[in-house]
């Protein structure tokens, strides 16, 4: 019998990568994508009715409130979906013995390390977005055992979502001149890796549920990030790029929060 597994926020960049590679090719693992639509994680409702009408065996939700400025200005939104829908997901799962699969972020950490943040080390978010996420995180530890957290760094997809690698080429191809901050260091994660990673968590069928960091293997800032892009799109000239470090943001962001990647 396959592996049933549902992933949320079926519309995002990360689920619609999981599509892209697995939908069609797993022997062993059957995927439902429910989309905002179908299951939004904040109406209670929705998510009772849906859970109770389904059987899963792990839950991937990939559904969350990803906008780091706008939720400093309504950080309402950020709660509800990052937090307290974690929360109804988790108790339904925890109900319903499937494994939780939990997407979250380094920005949980205050960024004043200089060595990649391992698994032991004490979240402290700066910005409305990473505390938001850690409360989601909390309610996932207190109330279930059965869960894999996986933390990860700017994560990108070349085809899906907005992220900052589709924004430096649309700047790329205006002919403006793109300014980038170089006081921000981390590691850009493929969401075609994380898919990957996330896959081998279900198909080993690990029991050594908790926290779990994974991100691309080179750290870089989001300068030299931005080169990286234009370079291998052969957008890369003299004068398209600069640092600018007074490039101005209503959210605070980690100084540093690269992560030691957990083996599985
Ligand atoms: N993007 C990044 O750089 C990073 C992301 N992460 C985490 O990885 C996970 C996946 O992120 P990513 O794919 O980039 O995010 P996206 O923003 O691309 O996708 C998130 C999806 O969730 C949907 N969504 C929002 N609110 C709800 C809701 N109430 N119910 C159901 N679906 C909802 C969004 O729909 P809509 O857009 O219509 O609101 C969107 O389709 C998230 O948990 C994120 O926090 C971690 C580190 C880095
Ligand atoms: C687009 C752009 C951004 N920047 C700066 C602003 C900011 O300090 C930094 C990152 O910009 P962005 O707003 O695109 O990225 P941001 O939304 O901060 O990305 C984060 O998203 C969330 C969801 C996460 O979980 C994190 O891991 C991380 O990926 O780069 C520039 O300097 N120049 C630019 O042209």
């Amino acid at each position: 019998m396959k592996i049933k597994a549902l992933i949320t926020g079926a519309e995002g960049q990360l689920a619609k990568t999981i599509y892209e590679i697995y939908s069609q090719n797993s022997d062993e693992i059957e995927f439902t994508f429910a989309n905002k639509e179908d299951l939004d994680i904040t109406n209670k409702n929705q998510v009772a009715l849906y859970f109770n009408s389904h059987h899963f065996d792990y839950c991937i939700n990939c559904a969350a409130y990803t906008n780091v400025e706008q939720s400093e200005k309504t950080p309402k939104i950020a709660y509800e979906t990052n937090s307290e829908a974690v929360k109804t997901i988790a108790e339904y799962c925890k109900n319903q013995n499937i494994i939780l699969i939990h997407i979250s972020t380094d920005y949980v950490f205050d960024g004043q390390k200089n060595s990649p943040y391992t698994i032991s080390d004490l979240p402290k978010p700066i910005n409305v977005y990473g505390k938001s996420k850690l409360i989601g995180e909390e309610y996932i530890q207190n109330i279930m055992t059965d869960f894999f957290i996986v933390r990860t760094s700017w994560l990108y997809s070349k085809n899906y979502g907005y992220n900052f690698y589709k924004t430096i080429l649309r700047k790329a191809k205006t002919n403006e001149i793109i300014k980038v901050v170089d006081n921000q260091v981390s590691c850009p994660t493929d969401c075609k890796d994380l898919s990957n990673y996330i896959y081998r968590i279900i198909k080993s069928k690990s029991k050594t549920f908790g926290l779990l960091h994974f991100s691309g293997k080179n750290q870089m800032s989001w300068y030299g990030f931005a080169k990286q892009i234009l370079k291998e799109n052969k957008l890369l000239n003299d004068t398209n790029i600069i640092v600018d470090n007074s490039y101005v943001t209503l959210a605070k962001r980690p100084k540093y929060s690269a992560l030691q990647i957990t083996k599985l």
